[in-house]
């Protein structure tokens, strides 16, 4: 049977389009749908938005801390400036990526996706079928089973709020509710964070957390960990959440409740038994070629496979991957290793490589460096006394297992590490390297002593 398409892809964010120009340019046929305007998360409700948000209240962070440098007005930040800003570039971008697929002779549809069968889907009355189908679907707010949740702000919601609410509470104390909170405290909101877990950002070095814990103090954002959201009711203007730490009940009345309380595979409407594509738990049964495992015509890529972490390097990869096996069979799995992460707090806290606690549990022999560096002159040149490392390095072959860092542009520096990590470098090679001074990357040698 003939398809309509060599290759369908739903999604038209990082890892779609990541596969849908490289299969094109090979000369094949193919269609994207996406029920929303294309681009994606990280372009249009993710990284990028938030990011431009983050400089505004980065610019009036730095103003507060720069007194003893001579800067004395009091900073305020003009919150709908701020979002006209964010707004222009996100519609600038949503049209560049329209003409991206047009301009690659990729037919586009606007719509639903769902399956109807093993090689074909419907999109509305729509209907097509293709040899190969991806899901590069993305992520959604997972759904939280609790009374009120209908009264949640999603973080897409949150990066357009056209006027900053007065008192915010975040749901959560991951990625999304440290940016968050940093952002809304700087444009002068109240903050709250509830964070069922024993601390804030799981996924950076416990230590390095509690020396970044100060800067939310001197925010002003107050963070409950250890307390479950249970509920969210409204009374008169306000919403009221309850929630439980321990035998003890918290409450906090808000303007403003955002979800930040993780995301899942945004996969419930896909109608995936209609395609044969098995899902264990939540996830699609994927094998190393990021092809399903029940049908081998679809593949998968970026959050919706979730073979890594959500992150866009990450979506970026596997596109690569999915490309590569469709067009050259299957031979290339991703390799994740040495794939930095940073919260974009202020300052940013950042990661890559193994943390202290993986490379214990692996048995490794490895030497720990670490120290809180406030007294260094990146920290004091920035006036910002949350700076800090933990570099670990493998004792017999001097390698670097992770670097783990907080302060002022370690958002960068970690690429450096990430660079070492995945060309197996030494940390005596990283000590020779000859970098600019004075710059946040020409402490790396003073790391690793
Ligand atoms: C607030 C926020 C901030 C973030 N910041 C960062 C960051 O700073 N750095 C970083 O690395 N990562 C960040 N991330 C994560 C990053 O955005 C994602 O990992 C990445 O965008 C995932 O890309 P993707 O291509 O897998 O999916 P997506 O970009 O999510 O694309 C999926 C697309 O599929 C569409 N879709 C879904 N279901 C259907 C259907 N049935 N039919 C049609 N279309 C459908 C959606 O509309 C969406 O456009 C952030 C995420 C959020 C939410
Ligand atoms: N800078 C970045 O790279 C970046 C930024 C934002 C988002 N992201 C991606 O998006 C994903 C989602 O981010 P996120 O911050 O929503 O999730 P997350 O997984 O980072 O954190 C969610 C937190 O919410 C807590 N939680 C869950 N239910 C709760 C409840 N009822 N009450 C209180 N706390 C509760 C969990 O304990 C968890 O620590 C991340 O996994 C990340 O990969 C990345």
């Amino acid at each position: 049977m003939s398809c309509d398409y060599d290759l369908a892809i739903i999604g038209t964010g990082v890892a779609a389009s990541t596969v849908a120009t490289k299969v094109r340019a090979a000369g094949q046929s193919v269609v994207a749908i996406d029920s929303r305007p294309f681009g994606g998360t990280c372009a249009l409700r993710g990284c990028d938005p938030k990011k431009l948000l983050l400089a505004g209240a980065d610019a009036v962070d730095h103003a507060q801390r720069a007194t003893a440098k001579g800067v004395r007005a009091e900073p305020v930040l003009d919150w709908p400036t701020l979002q006209s800003a964010r707004r222009r570039f996100t519609n600038e971008m949503q049209e560049s990526m329209e003409e991206l697929y047009e301009s690659h002779g990729i037919k586009g549809f606007h719509g639903r996706a769902r399956f109807t069968g093993t090689n074909s889907l419907a999109i509305g009355d729509t209907k097509i079928s293709a040899e190969h189908i991806l899901i590069a679907a993305g992520a959604e707010p997972v759904s939280l089973d609790m009374p009120g949740a209908e009264h949640l702000t999603t973080s897409d919601e949150f990066l357009e709020l056209d006027r900053l609410p007065q008192r915010i509470v975040l749901v959560g104390g991951g990625y999304v509710a440290a940016e968050f909170s940093h952002i809304a405290a700087c444009g002068g909101a109240e903050v709250t964070i509830l964070q069922r877990g024993e601390r804030l950002l799981k996924n950076f070095d416990p230590d390095l957390v509690g020396w970044l814990a100060g800067k939310f103090e001197r925010l002003g954002i107050e963070v409950e960990t250890g307390t479950e959201v249970r509920s969210i009711e409204t009374n008169d203007n306000e919403l009221v959440v309850t929630a439980r730490r321990g035998d003890r009940t918290i409450r906090r009345a808000a303007d403003l409740v955002v979800h930040a309380a993780g995301r899942v595979p945004a996969l419930e409407d896909l109608n995936l038994a209609a395609g044969g594509v098995d899902v264990r738990g939540g996830r699609l049964v994927l094998n190393e070629f990021l092809q399903s495992a029940s049908n081998p015509s679809v593949y998968a890529a970026g959050d919706a496979a979730q073979m890594g972490p959500p992150l866009t390097p990450v979506s970026s990869q596997d596109g690569h991957v999915v490309a590569a096996n469709l067009l050259e069979g299957n031979h290339r799995s991703p390799d994740y290793r040495g794939t930095p992460s940073v919260a974009f707090t202020l300052p940013p806290i950042a990661a890559v490589g193994f943390s202290e606690a993986e490379a214990r549990n692996l048995d490794l022999a490895f030497t720990v460096n670490s120290d809180l560096a406030s007294d260094w002159f990146t920290a004091r040149q920035a006036d910002e006394p949350v700076y800090g490392y933990k570099v670990l390095v493998e004792d017999e072959t001097r390698r670097i297992l992770g670097a783990h860092l907080v302060g002022p542009r370690v958002d960068e520096v970690i690429n450096l590490f990430a660079l070492a990590i995945r060309a197996q470098m030494t940390a005596d090679q990283l000590k020779q390297m000859p970098f600019a001074y004075p710059t946040t990357a020409s402490d790396i040698p003073s790391m690793l002593s």
